[in-house]
């Protein structure tokens, strides 16, 4: 299947386990994969065919601005299935990191695949 994707993306969210955390907005760093027909889009040149990745940042930002959670698991879960949904996709791949959270690690954060491939 092909694959749409956006890297690096920088999501401000409310977001953390501790409670300094619930009164800050923190940054995390969002990769996103997506697998999606290409060639619909690709034969008739149309955006409206395609997976539109700006309309795929948008809508990760906005989910973003209305939630707020303590776990990275519980952000990850709630915007993969919210992307799912309103894109219909049939799988994605959602990597989140947290910066600056511990000084011994360069990043931390996690990964998810859903619908999951094992
Ligand atoms: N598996 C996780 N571990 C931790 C999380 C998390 O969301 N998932 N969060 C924290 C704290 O919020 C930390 O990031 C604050 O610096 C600790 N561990």
């Amino acid at each position: 299947m092909d694959k749409v994707f956006i890297e690096g993306l920088e999501v401000a969210v409310k977001i953390g386990a501790y409670e300094f955390e619930r009164a800050i907005i923190q940054c995390l760093h969002l990769d996103l994969t997506c697998a999606f027909d290409i060639r619909p889009a690709a034969a008739t040149d149309d955006l409206s065919k395609a997976l539109d990745y700006a309309a795929l940042a948008e809508s990760i930002q906005q989910f973003a601005q209305s939630v707020q959670f303590e776990l990275l698991e519980t952000f990850a879960e709630r915007l993969a299935q919210h992307l799912l949904g309103e894109f219909n996709l049939p799988w994605l791949r959602l990597k989140l990191v947290k910066p600056g959270v511990n000084p011994l690690a360069q990043r931390v954060g996690l990964e998810i695949e859903r619908p999951c491939s094992d």
